[in-house]
């Protein structure tokens, strides 16, 4: 099965407060998934890495600096007869410098690990979010229908060790 010619790459960060056991997330009002709950994150800029992109979109999108930044998986994200995929590289920080502040491209609020809105967020999201919260290192690719609703076919690898988080997703993993 052949789902794409090309991806780009994107960041993905979730910011957890873990003594409070809280996830900070943001309701995106602009652009690709407007209206829907996610982390931060964005495209992956010429001349950078992946981790400071993912740094720099923190910072544009919610106002804070983040201290620590820890890589725990990749998704992949195919849609149904677009030949372009989106490798998002997912980062999590526990220690950050700043206040989060809603900007022209985010709203960020605090969210109980017990009571994070799914049935907000993109439907990937209530799979691996609570592994991301479990300390499990994953590897995912999840096809979506032309609806970017439905999830039409997923595979997922747990337990992937931190050497193996490649910096790029490889495409044979989804052929
Ligand atoms: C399709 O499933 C997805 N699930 C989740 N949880 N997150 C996703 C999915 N698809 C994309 N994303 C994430 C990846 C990025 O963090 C954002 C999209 O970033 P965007 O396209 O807005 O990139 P920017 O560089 O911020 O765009 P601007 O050009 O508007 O600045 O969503």
């Amino acid at each position: 099965m052949s789902f794409i010619t090309s991806s780009k790459l994107l960041t993905l960060i979730l910011v957890l407060n873990e003594k409070e056991q809280k996830i900070l997330l943001g309701m995106k009002k602009r652009g690709f998934g407007v209206g829907k709950i996610n982390g931060f994150g964005g495209k992956v800029e010429a001349g950078e890495t992946i981790e400071e992109g993912a740094r720099r979109e923190l910072l544009e999108e919610a106002e804070i600096e983040a201290i620590d930044m820890t890589k725990v998986g990749v998704n992949m994200f195919t849609f149904e007869n677009d030949p372009v995929g989106l490798e998002v590289h997912i980062y999590v920080t526990k220690e950050f410098k700043g206040t989060p502040t809603e900007t022209e491209e985010m709203k960020p609020e605090w969210y109980s690990y017990s009571d994070i809105p799914y049935s907000q967020m993109w439907a990937d999201d209530k799979v691996w979010i609570p592994l991301l919260l479990n300390n499990t290192r994953f590897m995912g690719h999840y096809h979506f229908s032309q609806d970017q609703a439905t999830v039409l076919y997923e595979k997922l690898n747990v337990n992937i060790h931190d050497d193996d988080l490649l910096e790029r997703f490889s495409f044979e993993q989804i052929m």
